[in-house]
């Protein structure tokens, strides 16, 4: 099957292959070709360049794309997409004045939604998180990684990772499973955290490990949370399992976690809401991606990461929704994009970088999507006519997307 995308006002992130994430001042780049054509090939990105170079192909499709911008989906790279239920009384709780923690320590937060969660059919489950998932999609993205953590029990996390595997089987969408079992201390271990951290060392991990169910290891490394001690401990055991790790680190405290991070060579530190200047030196000369989670700071009201001064120091970031009913109830990666330009002042070519090529390089699908590279998946976003890509951050709130496509199947 052969698609040409003919006449495209201007194809983005045009990438070597040899390119997997982009820092500092590259973060400002986007390379582009203006009135170009893209030929996909049995879904997959097979040639482009510039119209007036375009090969006479004999296609089963041709789409003309005059006025239209042509791009890479969203990766989104941290989300809790699949959960029971929602928490929209702590909203009003919050809207009163409520923090996060509060919210939490009367009952609501993660420990709330965990018990839905136990209470909740695997079959109901899947339902309610497939309609997350195509809504999504239909937004733009086109690889999500999604953890579990809401489970809190052996059986119900593993209920959690067997859903996710249930996605990955019946979407076209690339899907990447972390196991976040270190999310919260359920009730039963309140007075023996060491008691919980012993169960998901000794039991649930090579559980999960054993049945494939997760490629990462995630931990709340947080103040009431997972203490350092506790991180290490369990990203020790998960590495030991083959599981690589992805960790919730700085949202409230700056203790440590991104120094954890960085030592067990996790693949992404996530959120970094507080950030020392002790954090950003330990991240530049890591492999390890930093990941911004604005949608977390608009909805608690929390500070914002703080993209500009990591940037302008030479790091990459990566943008992500953190879908979840308690601290981000959207999954929208155009709102993130939109968010991360107004209040993180981070310009559209940093956004669309940190949303794309960073995001894949941040679940570990930098081969597979991200950019407009040849043999990547033809995973598209088609935009209705805009003036320009800065349109897409600007316009917030309103969708500049006419059309999606999952390894060049349309979906929208
Ligand atoms: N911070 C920890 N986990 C989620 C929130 C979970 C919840 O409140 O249900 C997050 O990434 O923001
Ligand atoms: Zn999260």
């Amino acid at each position: 099957m052969r698609i040409l995308f003919k006449n495209i006002k201007e194809l983005l992130q045009v990438r070597d292959k040899t390119v997997v994430f982009v820092s500092g001042k590259a973060m400002n780049e986007l390379p582009t070709i203006k009135k170009a054509y893209l030929l996909v090939i049995d879904g997959i990105i097979s040639d482009f360049g510039m119209m007036k170079n375009c090969p006479d192909i004999v296609a089963d499709e041709v789409i003309d794309a005059t006025g239209k911008m042509l791009l890479p989906t969203w990766c989104d790279s941290h989300t809790h997409l699949v959960y029971s239920g929602h928490r929209e009384h702590e909203f009003i709780d919050k809207i009163k004045g409520l923090s996060y923690q509060e919210i939490a320590n009367k009952g609501g937060g993660i420990l709330n939604s965990a018990k839905k969660l136990q209470e909740t059919s695997e079959d109901e489950l899947y339902e309610q998180s497939k309609i997350r998932l195509e809504e999504v999609i239909a937004l733009g993205t086109g690889a999500i990684e999604i953890k579990s953590g809401y489970g809190l029990t052996l059986e119900s996390e593993l209920k959690m990772l067997r859903v996710i595997k249930r996605l990955k089987q019946n979407y076209a969408i690339p899907i990447k499973a972390t196991f976040l079992g270190a999310h919260a201390v359920p009730n039963e271990y309140k007075n023996n955290k060491k008691g919980y951290v012993d169960l998901i060392i000794d039991e649930m991990i090579p559980l999960v490990a054993e049945a494939g169910l997760a490629e990462y290891i995630d931990v709340f490394c947080e103040a009431g949370y997972f203490s350092i001690e506790d991180t290490e401990l369990i990203l020790e055991a998960g590495k030991k399992q083959g599981l690589i790790p992805k960790i919730h680190v700085n949202q409230f405290t700056s203790f440590g976690g991104v120094q954890a991070g960085v030592k067990y060579n996790a693949l992404s530190v996530d959120h970094l809401e507080e950030m020392r200047d002790e954090d950003i030196e330990t991240l530049k000369n890591s492999n390890t991606m930093p990941v911004a989670l604005p949608g977390c700071s608009f909805f608690l009201s929390i500070p914002y990461t703080p993209a500009r001064k990591m940037i302008d120091a030479g790091l990459p970031l990566a943008l992500a929704t953190d879908y979840n009913p308690g601290s981000s109830p959207s999954g929208n990666m155009n709102f993130v994009i939109s968010t991360a330009c107004i209040k993180m002042k981070m310009t559209p070519e940093e956004a669309i970088n940190a949303a794309t090529i960073n995001g894949a390089y941040a679940m570990g699908l930098e081969k597979e999507v991200g950019s407009i590279t040849v043999g990547k998946k033809a995973n598209l976003i088609l935009t209705k006519p805009i003036s320009s890509y800065g349109f897409i951050p600007y316009a917030f709130g309103s969708s500049q997307i006419e059309k999606v496509f999952l390894k060049g199947t349309e979906i929208i």
